[in-house]
């Protein structure tokens, strides 16, 4: 825990080869994971829906809304961007969490006292001294719009880490405005309806590396959760540990290096008028290997006003959320803490 300015990273007590995890890691016992699913069970046969961006128009659409409103998460192939940019991103990203020296690594700490800063971190919640932390260390990148982006505060180690972020941050732009515009029209909606409801993107790129864990069975890796912002698309290694809640059921979202995973965000479920869901996910973690992913969150700005699309709103389907202030959303989740989807349904009306 970070006390007084004190920086402890995860890495380094994983690192410390005690038998036990310190007790502000350890989970409530309603909030642990069952052991018996890692690796095994984790949803039994069921897993979030695949699907293939090359496919019709029509069957798109079909297999969006399945999705949207069953899953709020699945995996995209045939997403066009290169598998090789793909790759890049996570070697380099494991390369800074691996290679670098804990003291360089330090220089590039995020203010832990301020909401979503750039840099290095292990603890996002600011709110109190009571939450139980997640066994995780972080690097968060600020990638657009372009007047956020100071690659000077990334990660100079390897030498082609910041180059390889800002490409990375660029073609994910490009997948999330086109998987908005199909969600949009799978919905009966016109292609850019959701697109203008969210505005321009602020977008973040969250490395996040879960070193292994003495007791997994006591902790989580990230706790469960919906992203806050409009939509997140994400890249994991072969290790697994995502899981996404379907059903009352934790499922494991099973590592497919090509593919890219979509978790809706909570903006798209307000603009949606919960037609379509937010995926409530968390990371659980292993005793024996590392595991990295990264996450690009695709936001309002601060001052948008959300609310449900009118053109989804009836005498027989009345607005479920009432509008809010993105600002003031984010503010919430950060002092509040996440817990599951509390934050919107407070919304609810
Ligand atoms: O590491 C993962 O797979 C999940 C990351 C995530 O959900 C987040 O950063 O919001
Ligand atoms: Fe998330």
């Amino acid at each position: 825990m970070e006390v007084a300015g004190e920086q402890i990273r995860v890495q380094s007590l994983s690192q410390n080869d005690k038998p036990h995890v310190p007790p502000q890691y350890i989970q409530p016992p309603q909030y642990r994971h069952n052991a018996d699913t890692v690796g095994g069970g984790g949803g039994g046969d069921k897993s979030i829906p695949a699907i293939d961006l090359g496919a019709t128009r029509a069957d798109l659409h079909a297999e969006l809304d399945r999705a949207c409103k069953d899953w709020g998460a699945f995996h995209v192939t045939n997403h066009g961007v290169p598998i090789q940019l793909l790759n890049e991103m996570r070697r380099v990203g494991v390369l800074f969490f691996e290679e670098c020296p804990m003291a360089e690594k330090l220089r590039y700490s995020c203010d832990s006292n301020s909401f979503a800063s750039e840099g290095y971190g292990s603890r996002m919640l600011v709110s109190s001294n009571d939450t139980v932390l997640d066994w995780r260390d972080y690097f968060d990148h600020h990638t657009l719009p372009l007047s956020r982006r100071n690659p000077d505060r990334w990660p100079h180690f390897p030498p082609n880490y910041r180059e390889v972020v800002a490409e990375y941050g660029d073609r994910m732009k490009v997948l999330a405005q086109r998987l908005l515009s199909l969600i949009s029209e799978s919905l009966g909606l016109p292609s850019s309806r959701i697109k203008e409801a969210v505005g321009e993107f602020y977008q973040n790129i969250t490395v996040s590396y879960y070193p292994p864990c003495p007791q997994p069975e006591l902790t989580l890796g990230l706790q469960a959760h919906s992203d806050m912002g409009a939509i997140t698309l994400l890249i994991q290694d072969d290790v697994g540990g995502l899981q996404v809640l379907k059903d009352g059921e934790w499922v494991n979202v099973h590592p497919l290096s090509d593919a890219i995973v979509v978790i809706l965000a909570d903006q798209t479920e307000i603009i949606t008028n919960g037609k379509y869901r937010s995926a409530e996910h968390r990371a659980i973690t292993n005793v024996n290997k590392a595991r990295f992913s990264v996450a690009t969150f695709h936001d309002p700005a601060k001052t948008t006003i959300i609310s449900p699309a009118a053109e989804l709103i009836s005498n027989s389907s009345p607005p479920k959320y009432c509008q809010v202030t993105y600002g003031d959303y984010v503010l919430l989740w950060y002092t509040k803490g996440p817990e599951g989807k509390r934050n919107i349904d407070r919304l609810l009306l």
